[in-house]
């Protein structure tokens, strides 16, 4: 019997195990009642070691998790390779930043990794989770709970700090929140919470459980660009992010660099908190702790150029240097005489190198390293048993029953996640200083100056058919730049969160980028047509509704057609600044084959194609035609030669070139253009997170 699994934990036994949430948001009861009810499938009985093994002992711990992992090298480019396409270079020159280490973390446990910087903390916290980029190598086996687990189910079941949090700037704490709850909810094959109400709950409690009261309606923010939630603040959100989940194990990259020590000691104290009240394992690496942060800390992992140069107890820790000759003065504290000694003095490399292999070879042989060594055999002996016994890796029976559930069997529902996401992408959209107030002020100023430019001199005469045709570009023109340019600065920028989200399994590409392209169009319908509408009017432009109705469904077209086309070279960069300088000149191009400064019938063969694929071309063209199709009576001023003079509006179109028929046609093919765009742009995310993740 695999006990562990979704098939013999039922839906109402996990849900049982779900309610008894307590009312501090954290799972305080969880991990006990979890292991006794799953004591009750399966005898368990500790070892030597303080893990929990027993006859059968694949059953996991609902809120808690082992891990161990033996011989695990890890290789990153030595070089890193242009990855901005079309620049890729392949580089086989690969440099080896975690060399052949093991070791083994109990559940219920707070372990501090340390070194100095370049020490391998966070390639090593990467390759546990599972989140290493794809331009990385990693070999080795990393069990958990006594059972061998792949890449994927780590990191979509283990929770992760990172280093830089990364948030949507313009949401709220308590929206961000409720996005996380509700992403959660919406991943589970029936939702955790079954009510709005429940939901609000959960994030009522992990509110107050993480001290956010206080600041639940205060719009998150981006570092150096809008005000926000103070970096503390911000670390504690990043961990309520993650805790929501309730994974069985935590990694925290540095949560407490760049704060005061007061602020870093609470940030400490918080994952105290969730590993003494709820039984979770956390690992956290960490610069520089004040005393009192390193008191809170169970076990200790030091690094040093990549091995592991001591795994154990801060007692043991202590007696381990002092045995060595290396022994803590009094004045200093015990993390910063370890991160000391094992760094690399700039001048003396050798000599420190010849200390740090001393150091980790000593502790190979240590009480401890011997000890480390055993648990980490006793682990992979178990899951070798359980491969050969039940083909049984933790991808098809599972790290915790609910995270069976997410990530071996469920399918995720796709519209509940692109509802979620909509509501998320919508709020930001709503707020993002692309379509916010001044946004639109400043279009209705540029509106009502272009308007009043031309107000004068838009005529059915010809010398009014070029300021017809000026009119017609500037709105063209003002309808595309902006719209291309607004989405191209943002999609870089927004980018990185969402990869890491989606790595992280919180949802799906396909939901993601449907709910991103519906959210652009209010705004992209909003800003042209408040920009036309004033336009239109204020220069006089064709009377009638029907050729009003005409412009603005191509403006409305141009505008989507061109955001939908900044959506494919954000999604394509991965910097702003590279993406615009290759934009440009395609921009540039297209432009020129728009008709307003070639005769297109007059271009050579070899160019001609390119007019084909200017939505410029259609948009000029579609707007032309709703101004002069079928005007008949153009004046002719008399100092203007009788035989140049240009009669009726198909004349006007047969001199650019334009059919005076084709408005519908041009219609659909910018409706293409924009279906093509997003489909480049959703096949370009997908190779962006195939490059980011293995
Ligand atoms: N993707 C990568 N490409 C190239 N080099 C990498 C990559 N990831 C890590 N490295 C290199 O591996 C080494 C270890 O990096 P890692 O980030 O794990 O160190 P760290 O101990 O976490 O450092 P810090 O404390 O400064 O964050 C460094 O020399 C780093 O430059």
């Amino acid at each position: 019997m695999n006990s562990g699994s979704c098939d013999s934990v039922s839906r109402e036994e996990t849900h049982l195990l779900n309610d008894t949430l307590t009312s501090d948001g954290l799972s305080v009861a969880s991990a006990e009642l979890s292991t006794n009810f799953l004591a009750k499938e399966t005898p368990r009985k500790k070892d030597n070691y303080g893990s929990f093994h027993g006859p059968e002992p694949v059953v996991s711990y609902k809120d808690s998790a082992s891990i161990a992992w033996k011989d695990l090298n890890m290789f990153v480019p030595a070089k890193k390779p242009t990855s901005s396409w079309p620049f890729k270079s392949s580089s086989l020159n690969l440099k080896m930043v975690l060399n052949g280490v093991s070791g083994f973390v109990k559940p219920g446990t707070l372990t501090a990794v340390m070194g100095s910087s370049g020490s391998g903390k966070t390639s090593l916290m990467n390759a546990l989770a599972g989140r290493v980029q794809s331009d990385c190598f990693v070999d080795g086996h990393i069990a958990v709970n006594g059972r061998l687990c792949d890449a994927k189910t780590r990191s979509n079941s283990f929770g992760f700090v990172h280093q830089t949090d990364m948030f949507f700037g313009a949401l709220t704490v308590r929206e961000h929140l409720t996005f996380v709850v509700d992403n959660f909810n919406a991943r589970l094959r029936v939702g955790r919470y079954s009510t709005r109400g429940e939901i609000l709950q959960r994030v009522d409690h992990l509110l107050s459980a993480l001290g956010l009261r206080k600041c639940q309606n205060t719009r998150i923010g981006i570092p150096h660009v809008t005000t926000g939630i103070s970096g503390g603040e911000r670390k504690r959100l990043a961990f309520a992010s993650e805790i929501v989940t309730d994974p069985p194990l935590l990694f925290c990259d540095e949560p407490t660099t760049g704060l005061d020590s007061f602020t870093a000691w609470t940030v400490a104290k918080t994952m105290r908190e969730i590993v003494s009240k709820s039984g979770k394992t956390i690992i956290c690496s960490i610069h520089q702790p004040s005393s009192e942060v390193f008191d809170l800390f169970d076990h200790l992992i030091l690094l040093s150029e990549g091995s592991v140069a001591f795994m154990g107890s801060k007692q043991a820790a202590l007696s381990f240097f002092n045995d060595l000759g290396y022994r803590c003065p009094s004045t200093f504290s015990p993390a910063d005489f370890y991160v000391h000694t094992l760094g690399i003095a700039p001048g003396r490399e050798n000599k420190s190198r010849a200390v740090v292999r001393n150091i980790c070879n000593y502790f190979a042989i240590s009480r401890e390293g011997v000890q480390i060594d055993q648990m980490v055999e006793h682990e992979f002996a178990l899951a070798m048993n359980l491969e050969s016994s039940s083909s049984s890796s933790c991808s098809s029976s599972g790290i915790s029953s609910e995270f069976d559930c997410l990530t071996a069997r469920s399918k995720p529902n796709w519209f509940i996640q692109f509802f979620v996401l909509l509501q998320r992408s919508a709020l930001d959209a709503a707020r993002n200083p692309g379509v916010n107030r001044v946004r639109t002020f400043q279009k209705l100023a540029l509106a009502i100056l272009v308007g009043l430019a031309f107000a004068s001199s838009i005529s059915m005469t010809q010398r009014g058919i070029q300021n017809i045709t000026g009119a017609i570009f500037a709105i063209v023109t003002e309808n595309t730049f902006p719209s291309l340019f607004g989405v191209l600065g943002s999609v870089p920028l927004e980018l990185p969160l969402i990869l890491r989200e989606y790595q992280s399994g919180m949802f799906n590409l396909g939901p993601y980028y449907a709910a991103k392209a519906l959210a652009l169009i209010p705004g992209f319908i909003l800003e042209p047509f408040l920009f036309t509408t004033l336009v239109y009017f204020i220069m006089g432009l064709r009377p009638g509704w029907y050729y009003f109705l005409q412009v603005l469904g191509a403006v409305l077209m141009t505008a989507n057609a061109a955001s939908a086309c900044g959506c494919l070279f954000g999604m394509m960069f991965e910097s702003v600044s590279v993406a615009i300088a290759t934009l440009l000149p395609f921009d540039v191009t297209l432009m020129i084959f728009g008709g307003f400064f070639l005769r297109l019938d007059s271009v050579s063969p070899f160019l001609n194609w390119i007019q084909y694929i200017s939505w410029f071309r259609y948009s000029t063209e579609s707007l032309m035609i709703s101004q002069y199709r079928n005007f008949e009576n153009i004046t002719c001023e008399p100092e203007i030669p009788q035989d140049r003079c240009l009669r009726t509006g198909n004349e006007v179109l047969n001199m650019y070139g334009f059919d005076p028929e084709a408005y519908d046609c041009d219609i659909l093919i910018l409706f293409i253009m924009y279906c093509f765009f997003h489909t480049c742009a959703y096949l370009a995310l997908h190779r962006r997170a195939r490059h980011f993740a293995n």
